[in-house]
C-alpha cells in the first residue's frame, strides 16, 4: 500500500496533471509485481524470453500494454505466455495482434519500453504511450491468455490477467493452449466466426473435416503410409495432439512419443533440437524407413525426418517442406485452371539447393526476408498464394481474399469438368486445413500428411525431389554483436569495414559455396552460415568465417576451433 501511495505521488508531481482513474489500480497492483532495479529486457525477433524468474513483472506490464493495444485497434489482442524451444527454466511471451498476426513493429517497441521503465516511471511510460497512440481510455478492451505446459507458465499467465484487469481491460484465459492456437482464437474472434469458431474444439474441428475431406479419395495411400510417428518435445504440441487423434478417425495413425509424461520439455527432442544437431530426437523409436516428426516445445514449428536401412539420418526440414507444398499448390493451381500468383518466401539460411529447385525446376517467383516469421509473413502477404518457411520449420501459407473467393466460386461452380471440380475441392480444403496467422506444427503436419497420401509418396521419394547442399552453422561471440550491420535481406554484411570483402574472398575458394554473417536477433552472438559441395568443404568455410568474424568484428572467449 505505501509502495503505491509513493508511486503515485512519484506520478503526480512528475506530470503535474490529474491521474486517471485507472491508474490508482495499476499502480497498486504493480507493487504486487515490482521491476528489479536496473533489468533491461528486449522485445525480440519472437517476444520477451529470458530465465522465468526475470519475468513477472513483464508479464503485468504486458497486460497493460496489450490492454492499450486493444483499446486503439478496437479489438481483441493475444498473449502467449511461451518460451518456445527454450528450455523448461527460461519462459516467455508473444503478443498477437487482431488478425492473428504478430505485433507491429511500433508496439514491439513501446513492449521494450513499458519492460524496462524503472518501478516509479511505470505509469508515466505508459501515460506516453497513451498520448502518442492518442488511445481513448474509455474504449473496451479484450485480451486473450493462452500459455504452454512450463512449470512457471501458470503463475505468469495470472500476472499478465492482472495486468489486464488492472486498466479495467476483459481478459479471457484460455489456459493451455499451443502458441498457434492462441493466434487462431484471436483471428476467429475478430473476424465474428468467419474464420471459425474461437474455441479449441472449433479449431479440431475444422482442421479434422479439412483433413478428412482432403484424403478421402486418396487411394494412393496404404494402411502402412497412414502411419507417422511424432516426436511432442513433451511439450503442449503433445496434449493437444493427443486432445485431436480420435478425429483424425482412420486417416492417420499416430504414434506419440515424447509426450511430456516423463521427460523434460525440449530436452534433447524436439524441432529445434532435430534441426540444429541433424539427428532423432531421443525418446522415440524409429523404425528404419518409417516417416517421422518432430513440433518444438509451443508447436509452432515442424520438420520431417526418417532413417535409411544403414542407419542414415535424412532431415527434411522447412525448406523440403515449403517445396513439396508449392508443388501440390502448383499442380492444382494448373489443374483448376486458376490464374494466381505463387510465390515462396525463405530466409537467406535456406538451402541453396532449395533455391535453385523452386526457381529453374518448379519456375515459381522465390523472396528472400530477413530472419524472423514476421518478416516472411508481410513479405507472403504481397501475393495470391505466400508459402513462407524458414528452414527450422516454421512457416504456413497464405491466401489472399481474392484467391480465397476464387478458388470459393470454382469450388461451388456446377458447370466444371470432374478434373476441374477436383482440384478446385482440393484447394478448397487445403485452405481450409492451414493456419493463415502464423506456422502451425499441427495444421502443417495434416497438410503434409494430406499431400503425400494424395501423391501416395513415400518420404524418401519426397527427400529424393532435390538434394541440400552440405552446410553448416556456427555461433561466435563477440564483445558487442550490434556492430555487424547487415543489407539485402541479411546477406551481405556492411559493417564492420573489411568483413563482407574477406567472405567474399574465403567463398571464392570452395566450389558451390554461399556463406553469410549475422547477429542473432534471440541470443548474444553472431551467426555464421555456410554451404558448399561438399560437408568438409562447408564445415571449412563456415570455420574460415567465424575467424573473419573473430578477428574483423571484436571476437572474444577465445578463437573459434575448427569442426575437425
Ligand atoms: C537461424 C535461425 O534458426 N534463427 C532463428 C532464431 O533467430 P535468430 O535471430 O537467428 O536468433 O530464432 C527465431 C525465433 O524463434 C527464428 O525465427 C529464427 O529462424
Ligand atoms: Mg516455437
Amino acid at each position: 500500500m505505501v509502495a503505491y501511495v509513493l508511486l503515485h505521488a512519484a506520478y503526480a508531481s512528475h506530470r503535474k496533471q490529474t491521474i486517471m482513474p485507472q491508474f490508482k489500480e495499476v499502480s497498486k497492483q504493480s507493487s504486487l509485481h515490482p521491476k528489479p532495479a536496473g533489468l533491461v529486457l528486449q522485445y525480440g525477433t519472437a517476444g520477451f524470453r529470458t530465465n522465468a524468474k526475470q519475468l513477472d513483472h513483464i508479464m503485468f506490464r504486458m497486460g497493460l500494454l496489450t490492454t492499450l493495444r486493444s483499446k486503439k485497434t478496437k479489438a481483441t489482442i493475444g498473449v502467449m505466455v511461451t518460451a518456445s524451444h527454450n528450455p523448461e527454466e527460461d519462459n516467455g511471451l508473444k503478443l498477437v495482434d487482431p488478425m492473428g498476426e504478430m505485433v507491429t513493429p511500433t508496439w514491439e517497441g513501446y513492449a521494450t519500453q513499458l519492460a524496462n521503465a524503472e518501478q516509479e516511471d511505470l505509469l508515466a511510460a505508459l501515460q506516453d504511450i497513451i498520448e502518442k497512440e492518442a488511445i481513448n481510455m474509455s474504449q473496451e478492451a479484450n485480451v486473450f491468455v493462452g500459455k504452454d505446459t512450463r512449470s512457471s507458465s501458470a503463475s505468469l499467465s495470472q500476472a499478465v490477467l492482472d495486468g489486464v484487469s488492472a486498466l479495467g481491460g476483459h481478459s479471457k484465459d484460455y489456459g493451455l493452449v499451443t502458441t498457434p492456437q492462441l493466434h487462431y482464437m484471436v483471428c476467429c474472434q475478430n473476424t465474428q466466426c468467419k474464420y471459425g469458431e474461437a474455441t479449441v474444439e472449433g479449431y479440431y474441428k475444422k482442421l479434422c473435416q479439412a483433413f478428412i475431406q482432403l484424403t478421402k479419395n486418396a487411394s494412393n495411400c496404404t494402411d502402412d503410409q497412414k502411419h507417422l510417428t511424432v516426436d511432442g518435445a513433451n511439450g503442449i504440441g503433445a496434449l493437444k495432439l493427443r486432445e485431436m487423434e480420435s478425429q483424425l478417425k482412420k486417416e492417420l495413425h499416430i504414434s506419440l512419443f515424447n509426450d511430456g509424461s516423463k521427460g523434460k520439455l525440449n530436452h534433447q527432442c524436439g524441432a529445434d533440437f532435430v534441426k540444429v544437431q541433424q539427428k532423432p530426437p531421443t525418446g522415440i523409436k524409429m523404425n528404419p524407413g518409417e516417416r517421422c516428426c518432430s513440433f518444438d516445445g509451443d508447436a509452432d514449428r515442424i520438420v520431417y525426418y526418417y532413417a535409411d536401412s544403414e542407419g542414415q539420418f535424412h532431415l527434411l526440414d522447412g525448406d523440403k517442406i515449403a517445396t513439396l507444398i508449392s508443388i501440390f499448390l502448383k499442380e492444382l493451381l494448373t489443374q483448376a485452371g486458376l490464374d494466381l500468383e505463387m510465390a515462396v518466401v525463405q530466409t537467406a539460411y535456406a538451402n541453396g539447393s532449395s533455391t535453385n529447385y523452386l526457381e529453374d525446376t518448379l519456375k515459381v517467383i522465390v523472396r528472400c526476408s530477413k530472419t524472423g516469421v514476421k518478416h516472411l509473413h508481410r513479405a507472403a502477404q504481397e501475393f495470391d498464394i505466400g508459402v513462407y518457411f524458414e528452414s527450422n520449420g516454421h512457416g504456413t501459407v497464405l491466401f489472399s481474399k481474392a484467391a480465397e473467393e476464387k478458388i470459393q466460386q470454382l469450388a461451388e461452380n456446377s458447370s466444371i469438368n470432374d478434373e476441374r471440380k477436383r482440384a478446385a475441392l482440393l484447394l478448397q480444403n487445403t485452405v481450409n486445413v492451414i493456419n493463415q496467422t502464423v506456422g502451425d506444427a499441427i495444421s502443417d503436419m495434416l497438410l503434409i500428411e494430406a499431400i503425400l497420401a494424395i501423391k501416395g509418396m513415400t518420404i524418401q521419394q519426397w527427400d529424393a525431389i532435390y538434394s541440400d547442399l552440405p552446410n553448416r552453422q556456427l555461433k561466435v561471440k563477440v564483445s558487442d554483436r550490434r556492430m555487424i550491420d547487415t543489407t539485402d535481406a541479411e546477406r551481405r554484411a556492411v559493417s564492420p569495414a573489411g568483413l563482407q570483402e574477406a567472405v567474399n574472398t574465403l567463398v571464392k575458394n570452395y566450389r558451390e559455396a554461399r556463406s553469410f554473417v549475422r547477429p542473432s536477433g534471440t541470443e548474444d552472438l553472431v551467426r555464421v552460415y555456410a554451404e558448399a559441395e561438399t560437408q568438409e568443404n562447408a564445415d571449412a568455410l563456415a570455420h574460415d568465417v567465424s575467424l573473419a568474424v573473430y578477428r574483423l568484428a571484436g571476437g572474444v572467449g577465445g578463437e573459434p576451433k575448427p569442426l575437425h
